[in-house]
């Protein structure tokens, strides 16, 4: 991964930053997890005003931990200031769902925010500032953020899928019973929600050319009825359960989102949701979770996968969802933005 050990520091804009995924994720970023070990980092910190007393302890404790990379750290409520000479961003600051509710339920609190954020991003990132969404509902909100950034290549906007592609990764490790590192060509498509499509038919571990993985985890059959819906389902389990959603695993794949996208994924597919050029039948500029590898700070989807009717439903379903949180966007957004969206 590049160093900027001379260099001005990298500017990394996180907002909720205050939140409880960035209570997970700033220290990461510090320790290097992100954009690698000599990577220094100017952090820009958004939050609302009420959260601004909190953000206070936040930046207390990062000055506190005293990370040899961390060259600064702002903390701000305007977004013109966060994001001004942005060289990555961290899109986190929105409302979390609690118990019961789907992600698109969170669309008319979540969609004013990606606006406003987009139009700040637009004025004032860096050129090539690479852009991450995280708030839920991540694919439409990358969408709406896209749409009022319109100077920020859409191939420098996604949303994160990583945390659901990680989930079934530990998921095939644990079942085939081999080291996490060693499987491959796991996939997430479609949205970050509970109608995504967690795809294993691919699936290999490393060094056992004969293990099946589909079979080994029960069939297609087994897959249907407890894999794909157990990690469709898994954020409202940690809900469940925590009552609150997933920080500390949020904030892991955000790292690895990043640093697969900076610093080259080694010819390994992960997910990204990403808005494509209409490969597999999806509309072109659908933020829309591939498989993708990634090379010299660019992503690219895996083509030329052949697709099994089974998946093929899944696909379809999931994109169908995105159509429509697509049409609900239009009718949260103002009247001038529908047109174009
Ligand atoms: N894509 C994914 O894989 C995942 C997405 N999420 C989503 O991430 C988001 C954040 O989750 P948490 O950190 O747990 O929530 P949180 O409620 O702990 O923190 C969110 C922070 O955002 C701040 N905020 C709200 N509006 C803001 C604005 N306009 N500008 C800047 N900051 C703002 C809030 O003051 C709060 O401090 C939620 O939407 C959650 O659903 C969570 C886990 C995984
Ligand atoms: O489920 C939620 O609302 C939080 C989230 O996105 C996840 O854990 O995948």
């Amino acid at each position: 991964m590049a160093s900027n050990g001379g260099d001005p520091p990298m500017v990394v804009t996180v907002t909720g930053a205050a939140g409880q995924i960035a209570y997970s994720l700033l220290p990461a970023i510090c320790a290097g997890r992100m954009f690698g070990p000599t990577t220094r980092v100017a952090l820009r910190l958004l939050e609302i005003p009420p959260a601004m007393t909190s953000l206070g302890g936040v930046v207390m404790e990062l000055t506190d931990c005293a990370w040899p990379l961390l060259a600064s750290v702002t903390a701000t409520s305007d977004a013109a200031e966060a994001f001004a000479g942005a060289n990555a961003a961290v899109l986190v600051g929105a409302f979390p769902r609690g118990p019961g509710m789907e992600r698109a339920e969170l669309l008319a609190k979540n969609a004013g925010i990606f606006k406003a954020q987009g139009a700040a991003l637009d004025a004032g990132a860096a050129p090539g500032c690479k852009v991450v969404v995280v708030g839920n509902p991540a694919n439409t909100n990358a969408m709406i953020l896209s749409h009022f950034a319109p100077s920020i290549p859409k191939k420098n906007i996604s949303a994160l899928t990583r945390l659901d592609h990680n989930r079934a990764v530990a998921a095939v490790a644990a079942a085939v019973g081999a080291p996490l590192g060693d499987v491959g060509g796991v996939c997430i498509w479609g949205n970050h929600s509970s109608t995504q499509y967690p795809d294993v038919t691919r699936a290999t571990v490393a060094g056992k050319p004969d293990v099946n993985v589909v079979e080994v985890m029960g069939g297609q059959q087994a897959l249907s009825e407890t894999f794909i819906p157990t990690i469709q389902k898994r954020g409202a389990a940690i809900i469940a359960a925590r009552k609150m959603s997933s920080a500390m695993s949020a904030a892991k794949a955000i790292c690895d989102h990043m640093a697969s996208w900076v610093g080259g994924s080694d010819g390994a597919t992960v997910s990204m949701g990403v808005a494509g050029a209409g490969e597999y039948g999806i509309e072109a500029g659908t933020f829309f979770s591939y498989p993708v590898t990634c090379t010299g700070g660019e992503w690219s989807i895996v083509e030329g996968l052949t697709v099994d009717e089974a998946s093929r439903k899944y696909i379809d379903a999931t994109s169908q969802e995105l159509q429509a949180e697509r049409s609900d966007a239009l009718s949260v957004l103002s009247a001038a933005a529908e047109s174009k969206l």
